[in-house]
């Protein structure tokens, strides 16, 4: 998310005037997160471009016929909800590009009703336990970082997602942080 918006000047301007809107320079409080509209969104195509869960795994009990597919018992299977959130005919030609704006109107709308096309947390009985809380923790420590500073890439970054285990870049991200508050 910091690298999306230290390379979309425009958004993080979006975001900075939301956060400095809601709260001013006061830490964040539960009402005000909650109010966070554009940061949600900034937050939903960060995670639809880069979430930190590749794929999903489940393992297939008895034999269960989907369509023309018939997946034999005792299978392990992986669901790869990265491919989902580069589908362009889910998302469009334009799939590759930060556009938050698709979830102006929230994920039911972005996926037209599709709970499975955008599913950064899983699904179904076994989804994330910490969604909530990670949810929470990003909008906390990011509405504070743009309390203070604006953000931007630094030439020494170079873009190389990995994954191991989870999404990370592989050489980190290297951003300059510019105060805000002068006398800071
Ligand atoms: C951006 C942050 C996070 C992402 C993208 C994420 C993603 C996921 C995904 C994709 C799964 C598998 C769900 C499935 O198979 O349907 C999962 C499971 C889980 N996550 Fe997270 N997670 C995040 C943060 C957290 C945090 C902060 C916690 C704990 C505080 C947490 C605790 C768990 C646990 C315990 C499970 C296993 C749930 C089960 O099998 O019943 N996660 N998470």
């Amino acid at each position: 998310m910091v690298l999306l918006l230290a390379s979309h000047g425009d958004w993080q301007e979006k975001a900075s005037r939301e956060v400095i809107e809601i709260f001013g320079n006061q830490y964040p409080n539960s009402e005000g997160l909650s109010k966070l509209k554009i940061m949600t969104m900034i937050i939903n195509e960060s995670l639809r471009l880069y979430g930190p869960a590749v794929g999903l795994l489940r393992k297939g009990g008895s034999e269960v016929r989907l369509g023309n597919l018939v997946l034999p018992a005792d299978i392990d299977i992986l669901i790869a909800n990265v491919a989902l959130h580069h589908d362009p005919q889910q998302w469009g030609d334009d799939v590759h590009l930060f556009k938050p704006e698709r979830f102006a109107e929230g994920v039911a709308k972005a996926t037209n009703y599709n709970t499975a096309a955008f599913c950064p947390f899983g699904l179904g009985p076994r989804t994330c336990v910490g969604t909530t809380f990670a949810l929470m923790e990003a909008k906390i420590a990011v509405s504070m970082i743009l309390q203070r500073y604006t953000i931007s890439l630094s030439p020494a970054y170079v873009h190389a997602p990995v994954s191991i285990i989870t999404v990370k870049p592989q050489h980190g991200i290297q951003v300059i942080l510019e105060s805000l508050h002068h006398d800071a």
